[in-house]
């Protein structure tokens, strides 16, 4: 028998779960299918453990800063297990909320994956099947494996939130987010850690910033190996080997992290026998309004091929809820100027167009202005740690069109300047803005 509902939502992670909510606050009937328990990739194998990862690894290094400042016995080793639960108990407690939030706000929970049969049909896998009016696809992405020799032998990002002992020496192949992250964090950890990067690091972060911080990553005892095509692994007699094209990949290792990237989940979802294209790498093609080629199918999150980000699948889902359940008939998101924070050692943080984008897009009426300095906290140590701060500017009333920013506190620092920007920030206002003092962030109204 097919039952009946006004909403259909396949996934529960941030994008899935925010679409539901937001529709049955309107007072939407809806269904929500995902195998997992509620939560996706960020919940349970991406931002929250790994920010978890990140807080631990932020204790371990103010550990020598404490003793340089004077403290006697200062210090510790981490006990892993002991963290892996606390991370694993509060991770446990996100899912548990969302279970009693679904509940109340009368979303029928089904624990099965489904796809399509026709355009309003939903089946799981047990062969239930709902039909509604509109079906919102949510199903996210996993990390990309690649077809080589010896991929088998090496972690994804999944693998590390399930370790029970950390790696000596670990490889991480990879030049983005994922691989960027992990290297620090596995770093700060004590494991003797290479980079293996096949092209350029951070690709749309502004560049002059990302040669600092990776300057800074092998300041920190990171061996960074590039450029290097990765073609395969194999194990010899002491440990694993990446094989590497011309150069050197190092090792030997006792782990590889290959962080090449994501694919998006869409290959069972019934998606081409409804006519909906899917792109060079398989996410489903959607327009401004999230909606798919086939009326009354959208997506949201990681499984459309825009910024993979949780706030964004979010804001996504919600504007989508707004406009099929709330009378907003305009509602959608604005994908401009999306404020994004990398969890490096320091943290890198950055919103809207690096230099480069800039002066393509608008030539000699892009200024830049910058500040390097090292922040009070380490200087007093009498190191020299400099952070690097950056304003992208565009036209004669310098509307500022990027900000970057690397160091301690760049991750909590730019949330206010993204609504700025949002406002129309002009280089004028940081100027007119009185400074806090002393911060890092006065950096940021104190540019001449
Ligand atoms: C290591 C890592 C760290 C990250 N850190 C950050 C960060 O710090 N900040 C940030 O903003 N973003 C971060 N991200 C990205 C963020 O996790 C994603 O952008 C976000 O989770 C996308 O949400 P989503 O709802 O689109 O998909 P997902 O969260 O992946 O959820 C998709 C859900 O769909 C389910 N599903 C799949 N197929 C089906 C089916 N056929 N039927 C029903 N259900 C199905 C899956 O089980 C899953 O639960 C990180 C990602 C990774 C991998
Ligand atoms: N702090 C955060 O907000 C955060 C953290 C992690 C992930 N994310 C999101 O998740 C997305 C995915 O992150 P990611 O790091 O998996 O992907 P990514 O797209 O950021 O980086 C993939 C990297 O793999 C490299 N690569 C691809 N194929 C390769 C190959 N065959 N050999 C060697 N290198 C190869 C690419 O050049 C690139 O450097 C990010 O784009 C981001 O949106 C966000």
């Amino acid at each position: 028998m097919t039952q009946l509902c006004d909403l259909i939502v396949l996934g529960a992670g941030s994008g899935g779960l925010a679409t539901a909510f937001r529709a049955a606050h309107h007072g939407a009937k809806v269904v929500l299918l995902d195998p997992a328990p509620p939560g996706g990739t960020c919940v349970h194998r991406g931002c929250v453990p790994k920010k978890a990862l990140w807080y631990a690894a932020q204790l371990a290094q103010q550990q020598p800063l404490a003793r340089e400042y004077g403290f006697h016995g200062a210090g510790g080793t981490l006990d892993w297990e002991r963290f892996r639960q606390l991370r694993q108990d509060y991770v446990d407690g996100i899912t548990t909320r969302y279970e009693e939030r679904l509940q109340k706000a009368g979303i029928q929970r089904v624990p099965n994956a489904g796809r399509l049969v026709d355009a309003g049909t939903v089946q799981a896998v047990d062969g239930t099947r709902w039909q509604a009016p509109h079906v919102v696809i949510a199903t996210g992405g996993r990390p990309r494996r690649l077809d080589i020799p010896g991929f088998d032998l090496g972690w994804v990002s999944d693998d590390l939130f399930t370790l029970r002992a950390l790696p000596g020496r670990v490889a991480v192949v990879g030049g983005g987010y994922v691989a960027v992250e992990f290297a620090g964090l596995l770093r700060a950890f004590g494991c003797e850690v290479s980079l293996l990067v096949r092209g350029s690091l951070l690709d749309g972060f502004d560049a002059e910033l990302t040669d600092a911080l990776a300057e800074r990553m092998q300041h920190d005892g990171i061996r960074m190996i590039r450029p290097i095509e990765v073609r395969g692994a194999h194990r010899d007699a002491q440990g694993l080997r990446l094989d590497g094209d011309d150069m050197d990949a190092g090792g030997p290792y006792d782990a590889v992290l290959w962080a090449v990237g994501r694919v998006p989940n869409t290959e069972s979802l019934g998606l081409e026998a409804l006519g909906i294209a899917l792109g060079r790498q398989g996410h489903v093609s959607v327009d401004d309004y999230q909606n798919t080629a086939c009326p009354g199918i959208y997506a949201v999150g990681d499984v459309t091929d825009r910024k993979e980000l949780t706030p964004v699948a979010v804001a996504a889902g919600r504007r989508l809820a707004d406009r099929l359940f709330g009378g907003e008939p305009r509602a959608r998101l604005d994908y401009d100027n999306i404020p994004s924070v990398l969890f490096s050692e320091p943290p890198l943080a950055s919103v809207g167009l690096d230099e480069a984008r800039a002066r393509e897009q608008h030539g000699d009426a892009v200024r830049c202005y910058r500040s390097q300095f090292t922040p009070m906290q380490l200087a007093l140590a009498g190191r020299r740690e400099p952070s690097l701060m950056k304003l992208v500017c565009m036209g004669d009333d310098e509307r500022v069109v990027g900000i970057h920013a690397l160091g301690p506190g760049a991750d909590e620092m730019l949330q206010g300047f993204a609504v700025a920007m949002k406002l129309g920030l002009r280089k004028r206002d940081l100027d007119a803005t009185v400074a806090i003092h002393p911060t890092s962030a006065e950096e940021l109204v104190l540019m001449g």
